[in-house]
């Protein structure tokens, strides 16, 4: 365990407490919701996961917190922590708060037999040094106004509807279509929880910015049944030239290659606007697929999902392979010493999801070698140990051994989740 200063001790902080750690939050994070605000977004924590760092005198110098989720992986899902809310006092940094609190967050997230950890980082120096692999990437788009996109039969008989966006009302329509759209794909975190849900929808005025109130965009087959929105907002704006409004996407989604071209239609075409900003598709989202010209579009790429595997038999069997392989990996892993050993994966029989694999502890001759982070970088199929070993983060040992493997690891859909958590 990593030492806390004098008298610094990790805690539970019980609900009770819940105005103090949020006074660590605002500092931490620079900001300060108005009443209205705090009203409105409800509280997403969940006080039995919620956990601090107490200064002698009884104060929070540094908090932070994990959802219960199901993680999406290749083929199936596992039991993982998503690490939520990391703040540590400004005038408390640098003395090895956050360490105290990781090591805290693996103890407990393994004693809840979770064998996975996942997050979104604030800032991407932060957890690579605690053994978090980036394991996927998103795209941010700014799309011109009138993009054109590929035809899609069906598109047409499909209608659009577009309402201000009321969580009372829409809260379970983006829950089921988030849910569907994201079916099998890896790293597609459902929100867990009635609050993460209706958190997704809420509008404070506070975060408009001078733009309109939310809208949501949604697009419906011949029976009215959603099949596709997008909550959004547009802004007003006048320039010499005419109006110039930006339609800012919360997110989009949709269930199928149809709708996704109705909505995109729809919302690519709005009056008075300029320029559509959506981020966190996935690298393969269908409507990178359906412009024309993505180009255009200005395709950015950033990090979205870090995994950490705690436990990483019982992670790498949670998930299945695209091809068979046997491979000994010699795992490093400075702060989780029961994973750090000679680990053989043999892929088994084939099943609908993909071909399960047996981890067992080895003595044989390792064929790789790489640290625990780079496997969970590679561990939902969007990172290639190929690549990782390009970069000189993964050891070929045995020749052939790096393109079998790395094969194995790879999967068909990129792994994304559509939000921040
Ligand atoms: C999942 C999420 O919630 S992401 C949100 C993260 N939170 C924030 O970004 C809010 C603002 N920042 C903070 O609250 C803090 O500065 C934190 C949480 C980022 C770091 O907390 P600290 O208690 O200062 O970290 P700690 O002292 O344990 O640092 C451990 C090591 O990480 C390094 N480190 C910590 N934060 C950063 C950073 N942002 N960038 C680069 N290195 C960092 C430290 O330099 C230290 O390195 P060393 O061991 O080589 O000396």
């Amino acid at each position: 365990m990593t030492p806390l200063p004098d008298g610094y001790r990790v805690v539970a902080v019980p609900r009770e407490r819940k105005p103090e750690l949020l006074a660590v939050d605002h500092l931490a994070f620079a900001y300060e919701p108005d009443a209205a605000t705090s009203e409105i977004v409800p509280d997403q924590l969940e006080w039995d996961r919620t956990v601090a760092v107490e200064r002698p005198d009884g104060t929070l110098a540094a908090v932070h917190a994990s959802y219960d989720f199901d993680l999406p992986v290749p083929g199936g899902e596992v039991a993982c922590a998503g690490l939520t809310w990391v703040g540590v006092r400004p005038d408390e940094r640098r003395r090895g708060l956050l360490t105290a609190m990781m090591d805290a967050h693996f103890t407990r997230s393994l004693e809840r037999g979770e064998p996975v950890s996942a997050l979104t980082a604030a800032e991407m120096a932060i957890y690579g040094r605690f053994g978090y692999g980036c394991a996927s990437d998103d795209v941010r788009l700014k799309v011109p106004r009138g993009a054109r996109l590929r035809d899609v039969p069906g598109s047409d008989a499909l209608t659009v509807r577009i309402a201000t966006a009321d969580p009372d009302e829409h809260t379970e329509l983006v829950h089921a279509l988030h849910t569907a759209a994201g079916a099998g794909r890896p790293g597609w975190v459902l929100r867990s929880s009635d609050a993460l849900r209706r958190g997704r929808v809420v509008d404070p005025p506070a975060w408009r910015d001078g733009g309109e109130p939310l809208r949501i965009v949604t697009v419906h087959d011949e029976a009215g049944e959603p099949r596709a929105y997008a909550l959004l907002r547009r802004k007003e704006t006048w320039a010499e030239t005419g109006a110039r409004y930006p339609v800012m996407v919360r997110e989009a989604v949709a269930a199928d290659a149809a709708a996704a071209h109705r909505l995109w239609s729809f919302v690519l075409d709005m009056d008075l606007t300029h320029e559509v900003s959506v981020r966190g598709l996935a690298p393969d989202d269908a409507l990178l697929s359906l412009l024309l010209d993505s180009r255009s579009a200005v395709p950015q790429i950033g990090d979205n999902v870090w995994v950490r595997l705690l436990d990483v038999p019982r992670a790498l069997t949670a998930r299945r392979y695209a091809a068979p392989v046997d491979v000994v990996l010699k795992v490093t892993d400075d702060r989780l010493p029961a994973n750090a050993r000679r680990w053989r994966l043999t892929t088994g029989e084939a099943d609908g999801a993909g071909l399960a694999a047996e981890v067992t502890p080895s003595d044989d001759e390792p064929d790789l070698r790489l640290d625990v982070r780079e496997l969970g970088g590679a561990y939902l199929g969007g990172r290639s140990l190929a690549a990782y070993a390009r970069a000189g983060l993964v050891t070929e040992l045995t020749p052939g051994a790096l393109l079998r493997t790395a094969t194995a690891f790879s999967w068909p859909l990129a792994p994304v989740c559509s939000w921040v958590f």
